[in-house]
């Protein structure tokens, strides 16, 4: 099986070796023909107005939205969920905008550029999940069919719809794989 994580710009390497560490090879993702045979997507945290500018200009938008309405799983990190979301709160940049949700960008300030937290995710179990966040965005509405899955101060985090996952914070970044070993659940 092998997992295509767009390489755009951002954190792509590390997700490859997350996938590494759970046996599954994950693939470089540049342009469109890249994505036959992949059985799944990851769309990495870093710029998402210059993730969304290069997936315009290597026309990559539209054939990920059709394999996503075809059933593949899609996750996506920080920006990743940035370019998930339906709704930018005031921002017109382009995206795959396929979760029913309303994303905040840069949602806790300048202040508090980032952090971690021990985050409650029901869906992985009792042991909280070390969640770091840099410049994170967060939802401020989730609409079914999406669903919240985790929250921090009264903020969605995590959150799922059919085969699309987004998380705030950065799963790659640690040790604890429980993020990505949910997506791989998701594709079987
Ligand atoms: N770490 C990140 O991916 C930051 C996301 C960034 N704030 C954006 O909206 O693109």
């Amino acid at each position: 099986m092998k997992i295509g994580v767009l390489a755009m710009q951002g954190a792509f390497r590390e997700h490859i070796a997350s996938l590494a560490a759970l046996g599954v090879e994950g693939v470089e993702i540049r342009r469109e023909r890249q994505l036959e045979g992949i059985a799944g997507l990851i769309i990495p945290g870093g710029e998402s107005t210059t993730i969304g500018k290069l997936m315009v200009e290597f026309n990559l938008l539209e054939p990920i939205r059709e394999l996503a309405a075809a059933g593949m799983p899609v996750f996506g990190t920080c920006a990743g969920m940035v370019l998930l979301a339906r709704d930018i709160i005031g921002s017109d940049q382009p995206r795959l905008g396929l979760m029913h949700v309303s994303v905040q960008r840069n949602a806790y300030g300048r202040q508090v550029d980032s952090f971690e937290v021990d985050l409650e995710i029901p869906v992985l179990g009792e042991e909280p999940f070390h969640a770091v966040f840099i410049r994170a965005p967060y939802l401020e509405r989730v609409e079914p069919p999406a669903e919240s899955l985790a929250t921090f101060m009264g903020k969605t985090v995590m959150a799922r719809q059919g085969n699309l996952l987004a998380t705030a914070f950065h799963p790659e970044l640690t040790k604890d794989l429980r993020v990505h070993r949910y997506f791989l659940e998701m594709i079987k």
